[in-house]
């Protein structure tokens, strides 16, 4: 089982790994973003520093997720973010020959990843993200641009509409999941559902 969340930026996506991976017995798979050393600089100046982030987070991705492809998976993973995330910032924030060669890395390295057997989509108003990103509190997101968010989200639907596999679509404005109580249970019990109706339709 290789469950993995998508979702603009504070949309919930480590916060839900992390339950499903403790209610499920899986590994969670977490990506360490202080990891990038750009992504600070990034935020102070988006145009300069965009091609460096983007390969950093690029690389980091593809060798964690090559881990999947080289090792059994004994009680499953579920990641906090997809490969496809990369592409959809990149989408945003490249531009002309950066962005051609950036396409060009992107696509031979996802083919040799394999898609998840479930994604979950948590989509929410550029409201909530706001605020869910002011209250998590990380210095360098302290500016957050509301029009880059908002972009980003319309991107995300983007991708999204035609995604080819296994999807799960959640209003993440509607559920709270990140404290015990029903939300959780009503969470966990959805993707179980959906697993093992994809899994059936396969
Ligand atoms: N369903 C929810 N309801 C209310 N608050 C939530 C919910 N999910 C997450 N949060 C809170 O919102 C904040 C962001 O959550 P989290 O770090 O899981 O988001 P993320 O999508 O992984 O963010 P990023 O894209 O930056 O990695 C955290 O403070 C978390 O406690
Ligand atoms: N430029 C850029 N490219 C990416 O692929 C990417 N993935 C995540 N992020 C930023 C968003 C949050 O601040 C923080 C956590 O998601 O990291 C990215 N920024």
């Amino acid at each position: 089982m290789y469950i993995a969340i998508e979702g603009p930026i504070g949309a919930g996506k480590t916060t839900l790994a992390r339950l499903l991976a403790q209610r499920f017995g899986a590994e969670p798979l977490l990506e360490v973003v202080e990891e990038n050393p750009f992504l600070p600089l990034f935020y102070q100046d988006r145009k300069r520093y965009a091609f460096k982030t983007q390969v950093f987070f690029l690389l980091s991705r593809y060798r964690q997720l090559s881990r999947l492809r080289e090792r059994p998976l004994f009680g499953g993973v579920v990641a906090d973010y997809l490969f496809d995330k990369d592409a959809i910032f990149a989408s945003l924030n490249l531009e002309g020959p950066e962005w051609d060669l950036y396409l060009d890395l992107y696509r031979e390295l996802s083919l040799k990843l394999p898609p998840p057997d479930l994604t979950v989509y948590l989509r929410a108003p550029v409201p909530v993200l706001l605020e869910r990103i002011r209250k998590r509190g990380r210095p360098f997101e302290e500016g957050m641009d509301p029009a880059y968010l908002e972009a980003l989200s319309e991107a995300y639907e983007r991708h999204f509409t035609r995604y080819a596999h296994p999807l799960l679509v959640l209003e993440a404005d509607q559920l709270d999941y990140s404290q015990p109580g029903p939300d959780q249970d009503r969470v966990v019990a959805l993707v179980k559902t959906h697993l093992a109706q994809d899994g059936r339709t396969a």
